[in-house]
């Protein structure tokens, strides 16, 4: 991939609006879309997203713990729905939320980027909390692909201030810390950076300082309680590289594909209509 993520993502929501829907296949969904619970039912309901999606929305995100947990049926499925899914012209940002020791880090990251990585996408996520520098080569290697990463800073579970309000040994806040690091990343990147920060739709901390010149993932909307209208408040002058991020909100409308669509191009336009665009 020869254009920075960043660019084919400010690309893709110029041409396709602001939204990025997940691919979480949840027991309760597949049984409501009268699938079975396993590897099989995975893969029609994969397949019934991208062919429903791949072609409207910006970026699609599959949550590989729900793959995972077929075992190596279910990331052979995960593998299949990323490749159709690019192919049919969707970004594809893998929820994996990686974060170990540097030289594990690399082992992670060569699974998701480079030409030959079995699951390549154009980002991942990334989890900053055994210290920011030891994503290095999974950031690395993502800019070397041309790929990008979404990387934590405040999530939008209601635990996840314990963690990312603490300070830092110089007083400052955790999430503002990673946002610091991610707006360094960025620096010159032109019209947006490829390293985003995972910023929760759920969250009102006006202290925080979101402009980081990449974008802002913003899960939280639908089954976690935010709405669109949450958003100016939650993400003030940042608003315009907020990629907001919704699952269960459009799944939910499925299986079939007009209801799938439908969903999405209604949380499309609500969006454009707050986000602008
Ligand atoms: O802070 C975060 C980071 C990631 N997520 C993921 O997004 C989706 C949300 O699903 P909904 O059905 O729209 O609630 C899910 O895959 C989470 O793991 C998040 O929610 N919050």
């Amino acid at each position: 991939m020869t254009t920075p993520f960043g660019a084919r993502l400010r690309a893709a929501i110029d041409r396709r609006g602001p939204l990025c829907v997940g691919i979480d296949p949840h027991p309760e969904l597949l049984a409501a879309w009268e699938l079975p619970d396993n590897a099989e039912g995975l893969a029609r309901f994969a397949d019934t997203v991208v062919t429903a999606l791949a072609d409207r929305v910006a970026v699609l995100k599959p949550q590989a713990a729900f793959f995972e947990r077929h075992g190596s049926r279910g990331v052979a499925v995960l593998e299949r729905a990323v490749a159709e899914a690019r192919s049919a012209g969707a970004l594809v940002l893998l929820d994996v939320k990686r974060g170990d020791i540097g030289s594990t880090v690399a082992a992670y990251a060569g699974g998701y980027f480079g030409p030959d990585a079995p699951l390549r996408c154009d980002a991942i996520t990334l989890s900053p909390y055994l210290g920011y520098e030891s994503l290095r080569p999974a950031l690395d290697l993502a800019r070397a692909d041309g790929g990008g990463a979404f990387v934590l800073a405040r999530t939008s579970n209601p635990e996840g201030g314990e963690v990312q309000t603490a300070r830092t040994v110089d007083g400052t806040p955790l999430a503002q810390a990673v946002l610091d690091r991610l707006a360094a990343e960025n620096a010159d990147a032109a019209p947006l950076g490829s390293f985003g920060a995972v910023v929760g739709a759920t969250v009102l901390d006006p202290s925080l300082r979101l402009d980081i010149g990449g974008p802002l993932l913003a899960p939280g909307l639908g089954a976690q309680g935010a709405t669109a209208g949450d958003l100016p408040r939650v993400f003030g002058g940042a608003l315009g590289q907020v990629l907001p991020s919704v699952s269960r909100g459009v799944l939910r409308h499925g299986p079939s594909a007009a209801g799938l669509r439908a969903a999405a191009d209604r949380e499309a336009t609500e969006l454009s209509r707050v986000l602008g665009g």
